[in-house]
């Protein structure tokens, strides 16, 4: 991938946190609204992922045709925001709320409409509030050993919810 994204050499280890839900269990909605993984968003994505080793969170998503930008293929503004949420639910590993502060997002392959993309996203590690995580998106038919169609990486910032959300939430 020719990303230009620079992730630092110095990170810190970013550990688990205990109370997380298992390996292998659903990664638990945050949001019923949310357009990423909401189930009660009316026009969302609906990504369902689950919890891996290595502070991965993988899901499958296929590209139906209202996700279409050019002709048959999938639009670059839906693949930032699987990305986003990706990365988001990868860091619910570490048991914090943290709000993306930058996306980087690398269109390697045209996605078409009707691909199974495998989605895996991984936190790569701290620095101070800072979350370093990384996203990548693979033809779920091509076989484990693909290169991947789209990667991105992701700085997310440690936020207290509570004071972050009070102006806005409902
Ligand atoms: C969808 C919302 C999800 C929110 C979660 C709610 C509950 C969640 C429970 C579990 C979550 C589960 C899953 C989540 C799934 C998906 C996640 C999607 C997340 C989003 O979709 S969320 C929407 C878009 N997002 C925003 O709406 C943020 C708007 N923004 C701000 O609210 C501020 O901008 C903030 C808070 C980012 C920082 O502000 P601040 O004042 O708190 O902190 P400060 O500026 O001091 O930065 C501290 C350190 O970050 C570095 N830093 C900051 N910005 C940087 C940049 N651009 N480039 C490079 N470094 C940067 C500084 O350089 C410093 O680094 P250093 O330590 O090195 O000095």
């Amino acid at each position: 991938m020719k990303t230009t994204f620079v992730v630092p050499d110095d990170l810190e280890p970013a550990r688990r946190d205990p109370a997380a839900p298992a390996i292998g269990e659903a990664v638990p909605p945050h949001n019923p609204r949310c357009h990423g993984c909401g189930p009660d968003a009316e026009n969302g994505l609906h990504l369902r992922a689950v919890f891996g080793e290595n502070l991965t969170a993988t899901a499958t998503l296929v590209v139906e045709p209202r996700f279409e930008g050019g002709p048959g293929v999938i639009h670059g503004g839906i693949v930032s925001t699987l990305f986003d949420e990706m990365m988001g639910l990868a860091n619910v590993h570490l048991g914090v709320v943290a709000v993306t502060a930058v996306l980087d997002v690398d269109y390697a392959r045209p996605i078409p409409v009707g691909t199974t993309l495998r989605l895996v996203g991984r936190v790569l590690g701290r620095q101070r509030r800072k979350v370093y995580s990384a996203v990548e998106a693979f033809d779920d038919a091509a076989g484990p050993d693909a290169e991947p169609l789209a990667a991105g990486h992701g700085i997310f910032v440690v936020v207290d919810p509570r004071a972050h959300f009070a102006a806005t939430r409902p």
